[in-house]
């Protein structure tokens, strides 16, 4: 009788993300393309981790299929997990740094390289919101 006890943490869905910083210091956003879900918002690249896999292997893989760069994991930020209408997901970022390569965008339609106090003016995906904002007051990487 205790199995559905905690329903809505059933298809929660672990997501990472990577928090892009350059040598200057600014961030990278990308935007989800129109037939993307959540269409033209605003994320951190990465994506759904796999059977097997875990966080940090997850990321890199992500962002060399999404952004063909290799990134170096710098720290790990809090999961923020989030409930969207249809699905919760749990968000785990990372912030990183571009070891090799140059960005080319294979799934978004757009990106930017902001400084931190320009990030909350974008239209984020909802599950990004508190991670930019948790970016934004401890944005140190020690
Ligand atoms: N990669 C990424 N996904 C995010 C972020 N924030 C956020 O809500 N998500 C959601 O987490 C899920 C990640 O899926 P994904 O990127 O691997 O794959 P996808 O676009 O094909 O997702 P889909 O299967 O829902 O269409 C999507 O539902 C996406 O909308 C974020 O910052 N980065």
């Amino acid at each position: 009788m205790f199995l559905l006890a905690k329903p809505y943490l059933r298809n929660v869905i672990k997501v990472t993300c990577a928090i892009i910083v350059n040598a200057n210091g600014l961030v990278f956003a990308a935007q989800r393309s129109a037939t993307m879900s959540l269409p033209l918002k605003w994320e951190f690249p990465g994506g759904k981790i796999e059977p097997g896999e875990t966080a940090e292997a997850s990321l890199i893989r992500e962002i060399k299929e999404e952004l063909h760069v290799d990134v170096e994991i710098l720290k790990a930020l809090p999961v923020n997990t989030h409930q969207y209408p249809n699905v919760s997901i749990q968000l785990i970022p990372f912030v990183c740094r571009i070891t090799s390569g140059q960005i080319v965008l294979k799934e978004h339609f757009d990106f930017k390289w902001l400084h931190k106090d320009e990030l909350l003016a974008l239209d984020w995906a909802e599950a990004d919101v508190a991670v930019v904002e948790y970016y934004i007051e401890y944005n140190n990487i020690n």
